[in-house]
């Protein structure tokens, strides 16, 4: 029989000190200027945290069509040789899609994502990454993003459905996630999904 060894997180990856939810949520009502960095989502977070040595530490600023950022991939990212992981690439986009928030105001968690690897993003290669809401209808957001090399290809499109969410959601996540029940995804309910408006 194997011994169960309890998870001994390294004081490093301990994750979040406590923190008030409510401080935390009012940030996002307030869309800051388009020429600083918008904060990130939790200084811990695994796409922009700057205090979490394991994440991606994306740097993200808004424009007039939404937000972007330049990212490097580096070689704790790495899939195949040289070439980044594929959920690597999925995190940073599910992030940078985090940050339309900003332009929203409002609370929203990823629903669905959804991504097309056209190219590989390599290791220690600069892209762009940019993201905008492509429409909204009541509490689904509709979002768009793309990875971009300097040459000007498009090596990656995203596209999510964000839901808006309220307070209750962060506040009393373990509630809401033994509430779910089977079958969970929109495809179970309602059948094999069309492309998204
Ligand atoms: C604060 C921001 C930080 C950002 C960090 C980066 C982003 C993240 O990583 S977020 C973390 C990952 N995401 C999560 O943990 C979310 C987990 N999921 C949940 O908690 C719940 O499913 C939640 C709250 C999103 C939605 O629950 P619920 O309100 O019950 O949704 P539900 O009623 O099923 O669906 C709402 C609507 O969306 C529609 N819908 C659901 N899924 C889909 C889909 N895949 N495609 C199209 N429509 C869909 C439904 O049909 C429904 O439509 P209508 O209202 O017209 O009937």
């Amino acid at each position: 029989m194997t011994e169960h060894t309890p998870n001994t997180n390294t004081p490093e990856t301990a994750g979040p000190e406590p923190f008030e939810a409510e401080d935390w949520i009012r940030t996002f009502a307030v869309a800051p200027p388009e020429h600083v960095d918008l904060p990130p989502h939790h200084p811990h977070c695994l796409g922009c945290g700057p205090a979490n040595p394991h994440g991606h530490q994306l740097r993200v600023r808004r424009d007039a069509h939404g937000v972007y950022a330049h990212h490097s991939f580096d070689s704790r990212h790495v899939g195949a040789p040289a070439i980044a992981h594929g959920g690597a690439v999925a995190t940073v986009l599910d992030d940078l899609f985090g940050f339309l928030l900003y332009t929203v105001g409002e609370l929203a968690v990823t629903r669905h994502l959804a991504i097309d690897y056209l190219a590989p993003v390599l290791l220690d290669t600069p892209y762009t990454l940019r993201s905008h809401i492509h429409s909204r209808a009541g509490r689904k957001l509709h979002l768009r993003a793309t990875i971009e090399n300097n040459h000007a290809h498009v090596v990656t499109t995203a596209t999510a459905l964000f839901l808006i969410v309220d307070i209750d959601h962060f506040l009393t996540p373990r509630h809401n996630a033994s509430a779910a029940t089977a079958p969970t995804t929109h495809e179970d309910q309602q059948g094999p999904q069309m492309d998204s408006p």
